[in-house]
């Protein structure tokens, strides 16, 4: 699968783990997140993010920064995105399912590394159920 990675500088350590795991499970990676531990602002990362995965340049996007709040918070600015901070396996399957989220947001001074795998992991593999959901998530659209 395509997926784009953006990380701010508190990610960079979690995001190069994060890289390393899902490539070696056959995924194909755009990295557009910082890779050195220079302050960046997570919102320019947010924005790199949410337009590859409009231009349909990747399927998933994944977003992480400290907490994952900030990032998903501007990540959801932007007409198009629903991006999910998401904390354990459960929120990550839910967050497809019922949500159609089409980003998933990760605090990396948060979430262990094996556990943030297993979450992305989730995500991308599950699908909108659609139906009463369907729904919602045109009303947020709207
Ligand atoms: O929600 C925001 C993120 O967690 C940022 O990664 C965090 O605020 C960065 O903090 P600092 O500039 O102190 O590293």
């Amino acid at each position: 699968m395509k997926l784009v990675i953006g990380n701010d500088h508190a990610g960079v350590e979690f995001k190069e783990k994060l890289v390393k795991a899902l490539k070696g499970r056959g995924h194909e990676i755009i990295n557009v997140g910082t890779d050195s531990l220079e302050s960046v602002d997570y919102p320019d990362i947010a924005a790199l993010v949410g337009e590859k995965v409009l231009d349909g340049k990747a399927e998933y996007g994944i977003l992480i920064c400290g907490t994952g709040i900030g990032i998903s918070i501007a990540a959801n600015k932007i007409k198009g995105i629903r991006a999910a901070l998401v904390h354990n396996e459960f929120t990550a399957r839910l967050a497809r399912l019922h949500n159609d989220a089409n980003v998933i947001a990760l605090g990396a001074r948060v979430i262990g590394d094996e556990l943030g795998l297993a979450c992305v992991e989730t995500f991308i593999n599950t699908e909108f159920e659609g139906g009463r959901h369907a729904r919602r998530v045109d009303k947020i659209e709207r």
